[in-house]
């Protein structure tokens, strides 16, 4: 049930393999035994909260954040930043790329306490105390404070709506300059583009794909601003916003 695109020169030709540097196995297995089942019995869609499902579903993360998370990482210019709230961070895969990346950079891990709990799966050989880790939930609880917050592979599984209660949290955190880092794929204006937002949407509920247009105008309501939009050529893309010093009335148009 899995599409896996052409490797580009930056991919690995053998994802598939459990010993290949950057192995997808562990996303292969939860496509194959999760999401392809939800697309062929919607109604076994059920959601188990064993821990073998958790590591698994963690394990897929893991793969795609260490596949993608080095082309994100370096993405930006983050040196006016000192310490990053990876929301949703999962096993931290992404943010060992952001402090490998940027040597004056800490970040904090933030995540649900049931996936934080069970982190040490996937801990890394080499140990990086800058890199820490919090138990919380983004929409009710209180998010570590710091000054960029990254949100990989987050907005998409929300609704507008959650959406609003979450960035305005955010917003609230951030002081001016504050930056706020998201990772998506992102739709083309039409709607059509890439097959692999579309594949991914079929196993969504809640939440939607969204174009960069679409997430500008979401995030602008909150008082960031797009400074910078990269696309990677590798899974995921990026936009940088930054939190401006007053609510401005409108853009002056895209930056891309
Ligand atoms: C699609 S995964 C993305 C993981 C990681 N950011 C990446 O790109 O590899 C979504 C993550 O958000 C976490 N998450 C979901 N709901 C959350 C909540 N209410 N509070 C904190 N984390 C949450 C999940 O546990 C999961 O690790």
């Amino acid at each position: 049930g899995l599409i896996l695109e052409k490797p580009t020169d930056k991919q690995d030709a053998y994802p598939h393999l459990k010993d290949s540097p950057e192995t997808l196995h562990g996303y292969i297995l939860q496509c194959n035994d999760m999401v392809w089942p939800l697309f062929s019995h919607l109604e076994n869609a059920v959601r188990e909260g064993t821990n073998e499902v958790k590591i698994r579903f963690m394990d897929a993360m893991h793969s795609i954040a260490r596949l993608t998370g080095k082309d994100v990482a370096t993405a930006f210019d983050l040196s006016p930043y000192n310490m990053a709230c990876d929301n949703g961070g999962c096993t931290g895969a992404m943010a060992y790329e952001f402090t490998k990346a940027h040597p004056g950079l800490s970040v904090i891990v933030f995540d649900l306490p049931q996936v934080i709990e069970v982190r040490r799966h996937f801990q890394p050989k080499e140990n990086d105390d800058r890199v820490s880790f919090v138990g919380g939930r983004f929409f009710k609880d209180d998010l570590p404070k710091a000054d960029l917050y990254i949100l990989a592979r987050i907005l998409h599984d929300w609704s507008d709506e959650k959406l609003n209660v979450l960035l305005s949290k955010l917003s609230k955190m951030c002081t001016p300059g504050c930056g706020l880092l998201v990772s998506e794929i992102f739709l083309d204006e039409e709607r059509k583009r890439p097959s692999r937002a579309l594949l991914q949407a079929l196993s969504m509920t809640e939440g939607k794909q969204r174009s960069t247009t679409e997430y500008r105008d979401l995030l602008e309501k909150h008082g960031v601003t797009p400074k910078h939009i990269k696309h990677t050529d590798n899974l995921l893309d990026a936009i940088l916003f930054v939190k401006e010093k007053k609510k401005r009335e409108g853009t002056c148009g895209q930056v891309w």
